[in-house]
């Protein structure tokens, strides 16, 4: 239990009614889950507004509300707190509620459109590796130094990343590497926290649904730099158009990595190989299991965030070698019939367009390429065309079908996905709304030495339909196909 006045330390409040030295339970902000003496935030959602569950909340035994406008009715025994914006209220609780674990471990940011996953993951495991307790908020899941816990965002709402922080300081992790989306930039879940550290991946079209134009995509990403502090580090890829945007307004220290340009961090590919790629980085050699262009900046990330966090220079390069590939990320086996199947995440255009690259570039004589990819439904619609045209632009043949429909029609999604499609590669494609199927059908035309890619859930465990989940694994059935069909 704690007292009110004490979790409202920090926050912007603009009225009061009621005693703040009440004790607090918990923190919650769904009325559906509210419990005897909590608080209860309301907050303005994109769906509805939390304000209209004020009554429900204490009728289930909300002491304390804690909102942006006061309600007409004030009950008796109540505490209501009017603060200037709930998102930012909740973090700012949410952290002291726990005792600002944020304050005790090192935390390290990681923002852009893709690679976040990958670069806080393999952070993760080279600190690991290094020996220390490693703390890690992805959109696979949340590690506690060896302990697995199940997450469903990329950056969880406040209370759940300020509880497992706490989780992190009870067993002395000392570095936690987080992914920052820019849903929980702008719906404030990582406000309060004290970052030791930010990375800028690269930007690119996504979520336009979300935040309506690419300009306000990318400043609410910078909101990250901007408000760290001096002592901070922001690492930037120079590379992009938008490395340097990310540096405008950052109090904190700046440094940049690049493959193309001048930076304080620099790499070259030598040599790619699908089992590898040898890279040269900072003056010397290293191997990396992870393949493609992109994930040699994702090296280079990595390399740069160690040696800003304090790991000698020879021990990181030892250690980048021994990284292995993150679930869902260019996931690959090579069946009996030399068939290589691939399953990556890539759900935006860029990464669609990165994976076949690295794809085309290696392939060494006629082999096909086939690729099954879909697009999710509730998300941005915009990027349906561009992937349905990069998809088949860029392999030999290409099976549209579903991703996730969630409450959408999978035949529309599937349409805005096919007018992408240039009249002279139509004959190269093919849609089949069934997932399971559109895989069948690609382990059907795969010959020996052909790729299957199958792109767009990677790590996914299942297939959301109508808000229903169902078991559905990308990596499991294409073994389990192609092992049915004995290829
Ligand atoms: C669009 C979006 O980001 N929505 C998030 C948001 O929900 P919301 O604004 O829709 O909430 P709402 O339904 O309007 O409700 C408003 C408020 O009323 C409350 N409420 C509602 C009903 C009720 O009966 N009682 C009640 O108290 C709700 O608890 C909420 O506090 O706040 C919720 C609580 O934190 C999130 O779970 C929810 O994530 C939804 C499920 C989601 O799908 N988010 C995705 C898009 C997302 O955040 N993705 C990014 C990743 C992007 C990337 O990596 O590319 C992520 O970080 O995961
Ligand atoms: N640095 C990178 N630049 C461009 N594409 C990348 C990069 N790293 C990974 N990718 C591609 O993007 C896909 C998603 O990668 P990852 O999961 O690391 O990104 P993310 O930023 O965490 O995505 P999300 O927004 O869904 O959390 C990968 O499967 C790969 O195809
Ligand atoms: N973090 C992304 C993941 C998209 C993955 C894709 N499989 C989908 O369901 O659209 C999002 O929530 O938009
Ligand atoms: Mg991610």
């Amino acid at each position: 239990m704690r007292a009110l006045k004490d979790i409202l330390f920090g926050v912007s409040i603009t009225a009061v009614s009621g005693s703040t030295s009440v004790m607090v339970n918990s923190i919650c902000f769904d009325s559906r889950i509210v419990t005897m003496g909590d608080v209860f935030v309301a907050i303005k959602g994109t769906i509805t507004d939390g304000h209209e569950y004020i009554e429900k909340a204490i009728a289930l035994g909300a002491k304390t509300i804690i909102c942006e406008t006061m309600p007409v009715t004030i009950v008796d025994d109540v505490t209501y707190v009017e603060v200037d914006n709930g998102n930012k209220a909740l973090a700012i609780m949410a952290s002291n509620f726990y005792d600002n674990p944020s304050k005790n471990l090192k935390l390290v940011g990681v923002t852009g459109t893709n690679g976040k996953t990958t670069i806080s993951s393999l952070l993760y495991q080279l600190f690991k590796k290094a020996g220390f307790k490693v703390g890690l908020i992805s959109t696979i899941k949340i590690m506690v130094d060896d302990t697995e816990y199940k997450t469903s965002h990329t950056t969880p709402d406040a209370l759940t990343i300020n509880h497992h922080l706490k989780l992190m300081n009870d067993v002395g992790v000392e570095f936690c590497f987080m992914e920052v989306s820019s849903h929980g930039i702008h719906q404030k879940r990582t406000e309060g926290l004290a970052f030791e550290g930010a990375i800028f991946t690269n930007l690119s079209h996504d979520h336009l649904d979300y935040h309506k134009t690419f300009a306000e995509y990318r400043d609410t990403k910078k909101l990250l730099f901007d408000n760290l502090p001096k002592k901070a580090f922001v690492l930037t890829n120079v590379d992009d158009k938008n490395g340097l945007v990310m540096l405008q307004n950052t109090k904190a220290r700046k440094y940049t990595y690049a493959l193309k340009t001048y930076a304080d961090y620099k790499a070259q590919i030598l040599e790619n190989q699908f089992n590898g790629q040898l890279l040269k980085i900072d003056g010397s050699e290293v191997w990396s299991k992870l393949i493609g262009d992109f994930n040699a900046y994702n090296m280079l990330a990595i390399y740069g965030t160690a040696q800003l966090l304090g790991l000698e220079k020879l021990e990181i390069l030892r250690l980048l070698s021994e990284l292995e590939n993150v679930d869902g990320r260019f996931q690959y086996f090579i069946s009996k019939e030399r068939i290589t199947a691939i399953v990556d995440y890539a759900h935006t255009p860029d990464a669609l367009k990165n994976v076949l690259d690295t794809i085309n570039k290696l392939r060494t004589g006629n082999e096909n390429v086939i690729t099954v990819v879909g697009c999710g439904g509730d998300r941005d619609r915009s990027k349906r065309p561009v992937m349905g045209h990069i998809a088949s632009e860029m392999s030999t043949t290409t099976i549209f079908t579903s991703d996730n429909p969630r409450t959408e029609n999978p035949d529309e999604i599937l349409k805005e996905i096919e007018a992408g499609v240039e009249v002279q590669n139509v004959r190269k494609t093919l849609t089949i709304e069934s997932r399971e199927q559109a895989i069948k059908t690609a382990c059907q035309l795969a010959n020996s030495n052909d790729i299957i890619l199958i792109a767009g859930k990677g790590h996914e465990t299942y297939q959301e339909i109508n808000g229903v989940r169902a078991h559905f694994d990308d990596y499991e059935m294409v073994q389990n196909l192609l092992k049915a069909l004995n290829k």
